[in-house]
């Protein structure tokens, strides 16, 4: 908008007198969208005012991209000049929203009579002012105008106008017009005037002329209804034949999916399934020698066999892993791929698109890097290339090529390594062709990093969850992630361990302790996954002085106890069922701490619609702990002093709680947690 001294010939620029501003949610000037799925309710806020003390209407006008018209909504008044309104984003794609407000100037009129009228005084003139509100009303109406009552036709002289037929509400707005200019029936005017349908028409046949339109058209991107709530499960294909020795397959991984789906996951993520280079590859235990017979990483990808768009052959073929893929479907999972952006030297880019990679002054390739770790059998994209044009094209061909053989949710390693433009821009391509798409953030960086790269357009991010243990870290975590502005963009995915990951705080193999670390991971956030068969069996031993597995399966080919069963198996089919069966855990913002006096117990209510569920966990997996839980009664509809039923989701067992104050008692050696169910 240009400034008031420039006297902009905008029409209506010096008569509009509404301000509206300080909207929310608008991420960074409305530069990017916030993020819902389908059937969410989208409330938005904004102060909205203007000089003097006139009445205001103000409209929240929101449309789909795919519709040509928007919609309106009347927005109310909250409090303080801040207005709100809401609609409901029913179908994926992206819903475009923005505001519009003007002075309601027959609003304003009404109010002044009322006082006027209370007074006392005498308010003829004033009906007359009201007169010719209506006679606009009347118009807005689609009625003619009052006068004159005959039309001019070019070099005919005059000629009586038709008679139009008029509708309902313009004959009654003209009788009310006569009626205010009628000094004989002034008690029956000044009703009228102070009554519910004045107020009715004025705000059906609204003045806009000067309305202020906000200044921007901000964004909701509606993604399917998985991006809020999903169950991921990851495995090595390679690790899954059930012989010693034997390099799994496709069709090993389709023997295993009746059992995951049974644990209740419906995301089997795989890591890369690319052929693996030969040059520098890695040997066991991230050694930098390479044995004969050594596998390599999944990650070193690229060989004489193909990149990116190939397969693996010892996993099988392109048709069994779209076979794969169908037979998942059939259990109700997904597969999700592994976007690595980088490469063997020994795959095809290197020799075909040298462009593409940095060389140093002698000539060489220094291999990648995510400090302190270094990966020596892979190059870096060098995605500052003059090139590099043809190398977003060729990755965008590279995921359509994925989708085609049915792919529709994508982990990305190490998007915090590429442009972030480079992201919005692929994102957004690959849904044009498959709007399903769902893309995965394995960013472990700086914040602003991550929410950046979660802003760009990805539907998931890993989080800080992994390192954030005591009672207190947890709830200021959560605070920030679901209570602040990521709330609307940022859609955390708690993962207690990775294949990359094992935390310091699970080394022990304590039992308790990865319970625990398990449970509040799955009812913490709606988007949650394991690292599968390692975390199933509490796998703990680390590589000396590190923050990874002793043999990761990353650099060879494990043999896992597909057939055990545990107490871990026990809780995760268990707690698994209960998110499927439970709305309230289904979503991750619906989330209210509870104030418990002992330091270690943590409590939260996390409340959709009827569904009210309290959530009680013990942080310390080392001792019984015990403490008074102040249950937020005001917000369950429970009276001081009623009585009320929690029912343990987990054990069956069934309490009466009175009032706010309630005792619990958790020991970690028996089960550390209670899910209950409140029943009022
Ligand atoms: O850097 P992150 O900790 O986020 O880990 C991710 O990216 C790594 C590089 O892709 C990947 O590392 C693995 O693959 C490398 C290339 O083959 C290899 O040199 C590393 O030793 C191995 O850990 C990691 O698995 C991935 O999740």
């Amino acid at each position: 908008m240009s400034l008031p001294n420039s006297l902009s010939d905008q029409p209506g620029f010096g008569q509009s007198r509404v301000v509206i501003e300080r909207v929310s949610p608008e991420l960074d000037g409305g530069q990017f969208p916030i993020k819902a799925i389908p059937g969410d309710v989208v409330a938005v806020e904004a102060d909205i005012f203007a000089d003097g003390h006139d009445y205001l209407t103000a409209v929240l006008l929101y449309k789909h991209t795919d519709d040509t018209a928007w919609t309106e909504t009347a927005m109310a008044p909250l409090w303080n000049d801040r207005w709100g309104a809401s609609f409901i984003a029913e179908k994926q794609g992206r819903y475009l929203y923005t505001f519009e407000a003007w002075i309601n100037h027959p609003a304003s009129w009404q109010h002044e009579i009322h006082l006027k009228v209370a007074d006392g005084q005498r308010i003829t003139s004033e009906l007359l002012a009201g007169a010719t509100y209506l006679d606009g009303m009347v118009e807005r109406a689609g009625g003619a105008k009052a006068e004159p009552t005959a039309v001019a036709t070019k070099g005919k002289g005059k000629k009586k106008a038709e008679p139009i037929e008029e509708s309902h509400d313009v004959k009654v707005l003209r009788e009310l017009a006569a009626l205010f200019r009628d000094g004989d029936r002034y008690d029956e005017a000044v009703s009228v005037a102070e009554s519910d349908q004045f107020t009715f028409y004025a705000n059906r046949y609204p003045e806009r002329k000067y309305s202020t339109r906000y200044v921007h058209e901000l964004g909701v991107e509606v993604d399917r209804a998985r991006a809020g709530y999903s169950t991921w499960y990851c495995l090595f294909p390679r690790s899954a034949a059930r012989e010693e020795g034997k390099h799994g397959t496709f069709r090993d991984v389709e023997a295993l999916l009746p059992r995951i789906s049974n644990m209740g996951f419906d995301v089997l993520y795989l890591p890369p399934i690319h052929p693996i280079g030969m040059a520098h590859r890695k040997g066991k235990n991230n050694s930098v020698i390479c044995q004969p017979g050594e596998p390599g990483v999944p990650y070193g990808i690229g060989s004489e066999a193909g990149g990116h768009d190939a397969i693996h052959a010892e996993l099988g073929t392109v048709d069994d892993f779209k076979h794969l893929i169908a037979i998942a479907k059939n259990y109700g999972m997904e597969i999700a791929m592994d976007l690595a952006i980088q490469c063997s030297p020994d795959h095809p880019w290197a020799k075909e698109h040298p462009q593409w990679f940095k060389k140093r002054p002698d000539g060489t390739i220094q291999y990648a890097e995510n400090p302190p770790k270094k990966y020596q059998d892979i190059y870096p994209v060098y995605f500052e290339t003059e090139d590099w044009q043809n190398l977003w094209e060729e990755l965008k061909r590279v995921l359509l090529v994925w989708g085609s053989w049915g792919v529709r949710i994508i982990r990305v390693d190490n998007p915090h390594t590429k442009p972030f433009v480079f992201w919005e821009w692929v994102i957004a391509e690959v849904k044009k062709e498959y709007p399903d798409m769902l893309f995965l953030s394995e960013a472990f960086t700086k914040p602003r990093v991550m929410q950046e790269l979660a802003k760009r357009g990805f539907a998931h991010s890993y989080t800080y969850y992994t390192w954030r243990h005591t009672k207190a870290e947890m709830e200021e975590y959560m605070t920030e992630l679901t209570q602040g502005e990521m709330k609307y963009y940022f859609r955390p995915n708690f993962w207690p361990t990775t294949h990359d990951i094992n935390p310091y705080s699970l080394q022990s193999g304590h039992e308790p302790q990865f319970l625990i670390r398990y449970f509040m991971a799955a009812t913490l956030s709606s988007n949650y996954g394991i690292y599968g068969p390692s975390f199933e069996l509490m796998e703990h031993v680390p590589f000396p002085n590190k923050e990874e597995y002793l043999n990761s399966e990353k650099y060879e080919i494990r043999l896992w106890d597909w057939d055990k069963t545990n107490k871990m198996t026990y809780l995760i089919t268990l707690v698994n069922r209960i998110r499927r069966e439970n709305v309230a855990l289904q979503t991750t913002n619906n989330i209210t701490f509870c104030t418990v006096s002992d330091d270690a117990i943590m409590a939260y209510l996390k409340i959709t619609g009827s569904n009210r569920l309290l959530i009680i966990v013990n942080t310390d997996a080392y001792q019984r702990r015990a403490g008074m839980v102040q249950v937020p009664i005001w917000q369950l509809g429970i009276e001081h002093g009623q009585s009320y039923k929690v029912y343990d989701l987990l054990t069956g067992a069934y309490y009466t709680w009175q009032g706010e104050q309630n005792y619990v008692e958790l020991d970690p050696y028996v089960l550390p947690m209670h899910l209950f169910r409140i029943e009022v």
